[in-house]
């Protein structure tokens, strides 16, 4: 697995000067290195420009990173809507965001996503496509509430479902969130307002398009 993603960054080199500098200012700031991949990140983008996505709701915002690369996807006729629970995390990712040329299609519902999610159904809003990258024992809360407010054929991706392996190689000592990874991959093949894949990218990536 590891050898497998070194390999795709090594030929497709999806890391960039500008992703480099929010990873630096993650750092600076003390924040948690959480990022998702470069690779995952490049694929975030090209699913969102497959997709012809214009309308994205991301859960788990950090510094920017995957904010920056699902913007790249829709260029400059798109929105990003994302929820983070801490403000100063919030706070930087908008200004990577303003850095990378997306300042004005993006904003920031900070608290804890849930409540977000509550809200933004109240309001009637609807995305096209969703990025789920926060705390993952809400996963399957977040699954459905996205599902609640998706357009039809709406894409949900959502990352770290291999938890670096361990939840498909029982050689492997289970970590922190192995086990609630099993069930929320099984919740998602088995749902049947779904239809999934997992792409093992990253620390693997579920694609899911809402029927
Ligand atoms: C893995 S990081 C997100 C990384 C980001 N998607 C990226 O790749 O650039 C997870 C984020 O979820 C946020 N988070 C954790 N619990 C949350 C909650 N209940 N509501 C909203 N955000 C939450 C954390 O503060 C953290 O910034």
């Amino acid at each position: 697995m590891n050898k497998i993603n070194h390999y795709i960054d090594t030929v497709f080199e999806p890391q960039d000067q500008l992703l480099e500098e929010v990873l630096d200012s993650i750092k600076e700031n003390g924040m948690p290195n959480i990022s998702v991949s470069p690779s995952s990140g490049k694929f975030l983008t090209i699913l969102v420009s497959i997709a012809n996505a214009k309308n994205i709701l991301e859960i788990g915002a950090l510094g920017g990173y995957s904010g920056i690369c699902l913007a790249r996807g829709f260029q400059e006729k798109g929105q990003l809507t994302s929820l983070e629970l801490e403000e100063k995390y919030a706070n930087l990712a908008k200004s990577n965001l303003t850095k990378a040329g997306f300042g004005e299609q993006v904003s920031y519902l900070t608290g804890p996503a849930l409540e977000s999610l509550e809200s933004l159904a109240q309001k009637n809003k609807r995305y096209d496509f969703f990025f789920i990258d926060a705390d993952k024992g809400n996963y399957p809360n977040y699954l459905e509430s996205c599902i609640k407010i998706a357009e039809k054929n709406a894409v949900i991706a959502v990352d770290n479902v291999l938890v670096r392996g361990t939840v498909a190689d029982d050689t492997l000592e289970a970590i922190g969130h192995t086990n609630i990874m099993k069930e929320f991959n099984q919740l998602v093949a088995d749902h049947p307002k779904l239809d999934a894949i997992l792409v093992p990218i990253g620390d693997g990536i579920t694609i899911a398009r809402v029927k």
